[in-house]
């Protein structure tokens, strides 16, 4: 891995930083409808103004997930889409002359299919900036920890609401940035947020010097502003991940796949804080 990648990351935090601006995170479902088209809603994604992508892997058990996000893993599952697929996903994207940093967004079990060495080794391979693991047992992220700074990619803690005494655990030894999850439950588009939302980031905040960055349940041009606000990134996936599952009949029609891309485009450029 060449730190290169990871600065990309970083390097990100740090413009935006200058500019006075929140980075716009979304996040899709890779394989969903399609690896062709996953390629296609990046390149969207990117001239829409996102500033860093999370690439999720579908899983057949995303437990962490609400039904938006379920729905396009099972898509992505029927085209045999897999961590690998994911990784070189990435690549491609890059070589099609993507600035992107990109995020893997996994859950563990895939990891542990892939093995540990191989696994850094593809990252490293496929230029991937970021690590996201929702379910990382506790008594196993020390190594990730440890290989991850080895391999140069930051891994990327999420901190609960309901974490508050642990918050300096979690984000001591993190990279990248802190992803404060918003509010309890599984991802999907809210109408409100956990309690004490802002007091909360702002006590990760206080822990931490790294970027902190919010997500679940965000969806809408006025709570992405109110986020960027107080937060150095804003996380969007179940939104737009029902966008395209919204318009997979244009995308899925030669006739009418640019209609349908647009309609991404424009779906994610109104939400850019
Ligand atoms: O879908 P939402 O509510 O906009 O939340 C972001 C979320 O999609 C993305 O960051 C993510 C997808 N699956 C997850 C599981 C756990 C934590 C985060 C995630």
């Amino acid at each position: 891995m060449t730190t290169e990648t990871t600065n990309r990351m970083d390097l990100t935090f740090r413009r935006l930083k200058e500019q006075g601006r929140a980075a716009l995170i979304p996040f899709l479902t890779v394989g969903d409808p399609d690896l062709e088209t996953s390629l296609a809603i990046i390149a969207e994604l990117e001239a829409a103004g996102a500033d860093i992508v999370e690439l999720g892997v579908p899983y057949s058990d995303p437990l962490a997930d609400g039904p938006v996000i379920q729905r396009a893993s099972s898509r992505a599952l029927r085209g045999n889409i897999h961590l690998r697929t994911c990784m070189e996903t990435a690549l491609k994207a890059r070589e099609s002359g993507s600035e992107l940093p990109f995020i893997l967004f996994t859950y563990y079990n895939p990891v542990l299919q892939m093995g540990l060495d191989t696994f850094f080794a593809e990252l490293n391979r496929h230029e991937i900036s970021g690590l996201i693991i929702p379910d990382l047992p506790v008594e196993e992220s020390e190594e990730m920890r440890t290989r991850s700074r080895d391999a140069g990619i930051n891994l990327i803690p999420l901190v609960a609401p309901t974490s508050s005494e642990r918050i300096a655990k979690i984000v001591s030894g993190a990279s990248g940035f802190v992803y404060c999850v918003s509010s309890l439950g599984v991802t999907g588009e809210r109408a409100s947020f956990h309690e004490g939302v802002d007091r909360f980031i702002e006590s990760v905040r206080q822990a931490t010097d790294l970027p902190v960055a919010v997500g679940f349940g965000i969806s809408t041009p006025e709570q992405v502003a109110r986020f960027a606000k107080i937060c150095d990134g804003v996380v969007v996936g179940s939104a737009i991940v029902r966008k395209i599952e919204e318009v997979i009949i244009l995308l899925e029609d030669p006739a009418k796949r640019a209609e349908g891309l647009l309609q991404i485009r424009d779906f994610v450029a109104q939400l850019r804080p």
